[in-house]
């Protein structure tokens, strides 16, 4: 609400005691009393009713305070109380018009509102005007006399730290001079002062510890108007720059600021309302502590909604933000200043106290960010330091060297990047987060190093292998006294070796002596490991290597070409050899002999297997005892590949398998003696000679017997074929006896027919396919090829087959 004319006033209590805060905010905004910090102040003017307070004002001031029209007569104009900005007047000059006092309106016994409204101008104002006639002065029945005695009272009740300025302006004014009327009106404020009850602490106090009393004398608006205006514009020079020290509103103490005068004076009103003490320095604090809150809250809020903050605050969720700290550091920076800025005329203590509770606030909305923009810093400097890692070791470096330098890099590294995300206001330890990285950084070392050394031992451990699996193999295979001697030198080499480059490879870890002691010791087992592990799997296939050994032996000669048993070789010596040679190898796969320890194995078995003539009975017999066990003497078990009981067994078995060749040969052997001696011995010969002399004679005179002869070994060979003479006698002579006797004489009767059936016939069979006749059987073996003949028979249906006959001298 604000009354015609240039310059707006606003009607900030209502005559009924109704605060307009929304009137008084818009008010505020209009002059812009916020932005004036404590550079303002508060002029109001008090007086009885229609004594020219509002013409006073406007005059003043030049304010549009609706003044009583002069034509209507006296009535009340101004109700509650008005507010306007002084126009023209600096610093920024509030001024309140008072409802006038005594006014016919209210009735001479409601003073409540003239009372709360006095406190409520005393509480907010630092210049109270006293409007009073001249002609009031000095007079017992004044009209201003209750206004001053309530004034005095309320401010008994103010506990103001500050003296404010009562100024009383004299209208109509009278010819007396100011310097006459000036003392009796001050024994007058001084009476009235005296007069007022006055609480036990302030009981002595004099007036003038809480007022500066000014008196100003105004000729009659009315009357002098030209005087009035010239007393009134030397007046107005004194409220220009007022808050300066010695102006009429010098003393600042306890003067709210501006951007809580709003709140302030609701407040304050409310109490007075509640009709309650006001404590005005306690309404400061309380003032400051709602105002600076109210700040705080604002600032907060821009903040969050601040562009450059959300744009930090989405990025870091991705990835690092360049000049994070800085950044941060700054939009903090600025959020803070704006609160110093706005909050700076409050309570030190209050305003400080919410500044602290804004940053913390702030510092939590932050946090999240910048626990983010850390974790990109660890998880970068992590990749980082496991690529330098990476081509240090590639470039060669030793591993433990390459390790330190890089881990000692890149912690400076992270202490560099969070240095830089480092928000000044937080004074954030970023020591947890170098320790995880530190662990990190620890963790990947030990993984690298885990992986590294298993890669180094695998290598050396394939070398090893490499190395020992084929050539233990062949040495086993030779099984001769050398093996194991020979085994273990290769294997003292190949370790040797393995562990001399395992070494200078370890070298760089920079291992304790104890750990690559240990490390040196496992590949030397590994190496043994494979070394035990080719015997035992040769010691497996031992039955299948002893067979083939004597076989080999067997049927070769010292030149390796196979034998042809001519019955000149001495079997039994062969055998003899072979066997030895085979049990050789049976005693070199039976244990494992890495530590050149002596045992009897090879004695052992050759006296209880192999040598039936040499040593003594009681040896033997000792030798097999031993050979009934399962544990070799002075082997231990753990070397022990083949057990005494497994030999024995095994022996026995190699026995069986290998007899049916000893056999072969034999009977090969005798064949070839027999066929090699078809000529009857010497002496038969001579006999054949000398007693067939007489035969021989009879055959050359008469040829026909050779004929008859021929005839006769025919019939005999037929008869030989078709009874199966050899086939009968197979089973024994009596069942062959038995069998010719049934079969003799069908089988004579079956020959002398065919033999008829024959004659009838003018081919023979022979002469229709003589390559039959002349076939044989081929001769896979020398035993059998000597005996084989072929026999031509015709099957009844007339279709031809040649029957091999063979007769294995050997059965
Ligand atoms: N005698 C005399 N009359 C004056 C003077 N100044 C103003 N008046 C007259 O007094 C009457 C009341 O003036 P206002 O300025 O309205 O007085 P007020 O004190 O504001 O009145 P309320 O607001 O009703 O309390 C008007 O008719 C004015 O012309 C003056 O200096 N002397």
């Amino acid at each position: 609400m604000s009354k015609d004319g240039e310059c707006c006033s606003t009607h900030l209590i209502e005559g009924d005691g109704t605060f307009n805060a929304s009137g008084l905010e818009n008010f505020i905004k209009e002059v812009k009393l916020s932005e004036c910090g404590l550079s303002y102040a508060v002029v109001s003017i008090m007086g009885p009713q229609s004594s020219g307070k509002s013409t006073l004002l406007n005059h003043l001031f030049h304010t549009n305070f609706r003044e009583m029209d002069a034509y209507r007569g006296r009535s009340q104009t101004t109700k509650g109380i008005w507010m306007a900005r002084c126009a023209g007047i600096e610093p920024c000059t509030i001024v309140m018009d008072l409802e006038g006092t005594d006014g016919r309106e209210r009735g001479e016994d409601d003073t409540a509102f003239e009372k709360q409204s006095a406190l409520f101008a005393l509480a907010v104002s630092d210049i109270v005007l006293i409007n009073m006639w001249c002609h009031d002065i000095g007079r017992e029945q004044a009209a201003n006399k209750p206004l001053l005695k309530t004034v005095f009272q309320v401010m008994m009740r103010l506990f103001s730290p500050r003296k404010t300025t009562l100024m009383f302006v004299i209208r109509d004014k009278t010819r007396t001079p100011l310097e006459n009327l000036e003392p009796v009106l001050r024994e007058d404020v001084q009476k009235i002062w005296d007069s007022v009850p006055k609480p036990q602490a302030h009981k002595e106090t004099p007036l003038s510890e809480f007022f500066n009393v000014e008196v100003v004398a105004l000729s009659s608006y009315e009357e002098k108007e030209e005087q009035f205006r010239e007393q009134v514009a030397s007046l107005r020079q004194r409220f220009n720059q007022s808050i300066a020290p010695g102006g009429l509103a010098g003393d600042r103490r306890g003067v709210v600021p501006a951007s809580g005068f709003s709140f302030s004076s609701q407040e304050i009103w409310r109490v007075i309302k509640e009709n309650k003490d006001l404590d005005l320095p306690a309404h400061k604090v309380m003032v400051a502590t709602v105002r600076c809150e109210e700040i705080a809250n604002e600032k907060y809020s821009s903040f969050t909604a601040n562009k450059d903050w959300l744009e930090v605050e989405e990025a870091v969720q991705s990835h690092p933000v360049p000049g994070f700290g800085k950044k941060l550091s700054s939009i903090l920076d600025t959020c803070l200043s704006e609160y110093d800025a706005e909050a700076t005329y409050f309570e030190e203590g209050v305003r400080s106290s919410k500044r602290k509770q804004l940053e913390e606030k702030l510092l939590q909305i932050v946090q999240p960010a910048y626990q983010s923009m850390l974790g990109h810093i660890r998880s970068r400097t992590l990749d980082k330091f496991k690529d330098a890692l990476d081509d240090a070791l590639k470039g060669g470096q030793g591993f433990a060297v390459a390790a330190r330098y890089s881990t000692k890099a890149f912690l400076k590294f992270f202490d560099e990047e969070s240095a830089d995300a480092i928000i000044k206001q937080a004074n954030w330890d970023t020591a947890k987060v170098r320790e995880k990285v530190q662990r990190d950084i620890d963790a990947h070392i030990a993984a690298v190093r885990t992986s590294k050394l298993s890669e180094l031992t695998t290598t050396y451990e394939k070398k090893l292998s490499e190395a020992l699996s084929a050539p233990v193999e062949a040495l086993l295979d030779g099984a001769s006294d050398d093996t194991w001697p020979s085994i273990r030198k290769l294997l003292q080499r190949e370790s040797e070796a393995a562990v001399s480059g395992f070494s200078t490879a370890l070298s760089g870890f920079e291992m304790d002596e104890q750990d690559k002691d240990k490390m040196i010791s496992s590949l030397e087992d590994y190496a043994r490991g494979i070394v035990e592990g080719k015997a035992k799997e040769e010691a497996g296939r031992v039955m299948i290597r002893m067979k083939d050994r004597f076989t080999t032996l067997f049927s070769q000669d010292s030149d390796s070409m196979p034998r042809i048993w001519t019955g000149k070789e001495d079997i039994r010596a062969i055998t003899k050899t072979a066997r030895s040679a085979s049990l050789k190898m049976l005693s070199v796969m039976s244990a494992i002999r890495l530590d050149d320890e002596i045992d009897n194995i090879e004695n052992t078995l050759s006296l209880a297997l192999v040598d039936s003539n040499s040593g003594s009975a009681s040896n033997k017999a000792a030798s097999l005892d031993a050979l009934a066990s399962s544990t070799w003497e002075k082997v231990p078990a753990s070397k022990t590949l083949i057990t005494p009981v497994q030999c024995k067994s095994l022996w026995r078995q190699f026995k069986t398998e290998t007899e049916y060749t000893v056999t072969q040969a034999i009977a090969a052997q005798e064949a070839s003696k027999r066929s090699n001696n078809w000529m009857p011995p010497p002496w038969a010969i001579v006999a054949i000679i000398l007693l067939g002399f007489n035969e021989f004679m009879t055959l050359l005179r008469n040829p026909l017997w050779l004929l008859v002869i021929f005839v006769g070994y025919l019939l005999t060979k037929a008869l030989w074929v078709q009874l199966d003479i050899s086939g009968e006698f197979r089973h024994g002579a009596l069942p062959g006896l038995l069998s010719l006797s049934t079969k003799f004489l069908p089988t004579v009767m079956n020959l002398l027919k065919k033999l008829a059936e024959e004659g009838q016939v003018p081919t023979s069979t022979n002469q229709r396919n003589p390559s039959l006749a002349s076939k044989s059987f081929p001769s896979g073996s020398s035993d059998i090829s000597s005996s084989a003949s072929s026999e031509v028979i015709s099957s009844e249906n007339g279709t031809e087959y040649s029957s091999p006959i063979v007769h294995d001298k050997t059965q």
